[in-house]
C-alpha cells in the first residue's frame, strides 16, 4: 500500500531522516517507535503526503480516491460547533455518503452522548476521541495516528483501542506513533525502531526482545531496557 524508497528529508541542513525504506501492506498494524526527536512524525506526515521528501519517495498503492486518514497530534477541531455539526462537516467535505460507519464509530467510540456539546465543553480526552473519529470519517484504507491517545484515561483508551483492532482485524491499515506501552501491547503492532532519523530494525511486537540497538542512541537504548524489562 505504501512503498519508502530511500525518503530522506532535511531541513535547515540538518537531515531529520536518512535513507528510509520499507513496506506497509494491506492490513499492517505498524508503530513507529524511538525516542523525542527521532523524527517518527515527519515521516508520518511523509506517509500523509503532507510533507514531501528532499529525495526518495513515497509511493501509494490504492485505488481510492482518499485513502488516507491522518490524525494529527494537535486536536484540530472547531471551536463553537457541536460534536454533531463537526462530525456532519467532515462527512460533507470529504463526501462520505454511508451513515453506517459513523453511527458504528459513534457507538464503538462511546460518543454518542456527547453529540450536542460543543467542542470547548468537551474534556481534552473526549476532544482526543473526536479527532481521531474525524480523522477517519471517510473509512479510510489506511489511517496514520500520531499521539492519539495523549491524555485519554484507560476506558476511553479501551473504546478507541477495540475499535482500531476491530477496524485493523477488517483489513484498515493502521500505522501509529505512541510513547505509551500499554498501546503497543495491546495493538501488537511491527515495530519501526527510529533513532536519529533512520530506520534501525523493523521487527514483530513479540520478536521485541531480539532486537539488536547496536548502533542505537542513548535515549533509544533505555526506552528498551524500561519496557522489554515489563513486556
Ligand atoms: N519544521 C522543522 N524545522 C526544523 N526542524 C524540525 C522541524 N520539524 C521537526 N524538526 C526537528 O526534526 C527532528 C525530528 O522531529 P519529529 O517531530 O519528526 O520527531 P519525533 O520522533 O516525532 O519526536 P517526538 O517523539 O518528540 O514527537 C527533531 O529534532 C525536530 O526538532
Amino acid at each position: 500500500m505504501l512503498n519508502l524508497q530511500d525518503v530522506t528529508y532535511k531541513k535547515r541542513g540538518k537531515y531529520l531522516l536518512s535513507g528510509i525504506n520499507g513496506h506497509v501492506k494491506l492490513g499492517d498494524c505498524i508503530t513507529l517507535f524511538g525516542p523525542n526527536g527521532a523524527g517518527k512524525s515527519t515521516l508520518l506526515k511523509i506517509m500523509a503526503g503532507l510533507v514531501k521528501p528532499t529525495k526518495g519517495k513515497c509511493q501509494i498503492e490504492s485505488s481510492s480516491k482518499n485513502p488516507i486518514g491522518y490524525v494529527p497530534q494537535q486536536v484540530a477541531l472547531f471551536e463553537g460547533l457541536t460534536v454533531k455539526d463537526q462530525l456532519a462537516y467532515y462527512q460533507k467535505i470529504t463526501k462520505q455518503k454511508s451513515d453506517t460507519f459513523l453511527n458504528d464509530m459513534i457507538q464503538s467510540l462511546g460518543i454518542e452522548d456527547i453529540l450536542h456539546k460543543r467542542i470547548e465543553q468537551l474534556s481534552g480526552g473526549m476532544q482526543r476521541k473526536v479527532n481521531l473519529a474525524v480523522g477517519m470519517i471517510h473509512q479510510p484504507e489506511i489511517l496514520l495516528l500520531d499521539e492519539a491517545f495523549v491524555g485519554v484515561d484507560l476506558a476511553a483508551k479501551y473504546d478507541m483501542l477495540s475499535w482500531l483492532n476491530q477496524l485493523n482485524q477488517q483489513g484498515t491499515t493502521i500505522v501509529f506513533i505512541t510513547h505509551d506501552w500499554y498501546i503497543i501491547n495491546s495493538l501488537k503492532p511491527t515495530m519501526w525502531v527510529l533513532d536519529e532519523g533512520q530506520l534501525l530494525d523493523q521487527v514483530e511486537w513479540n520478536s521485541i526482545s531480539y532486537l539488536n540497538l547496536n548502533g542505537g542512541s542513548r535515549s533509544l537504548q533505555k526506552m528498551f531496557d524500561v519496557n522489554v524489562a515489563n513486556h
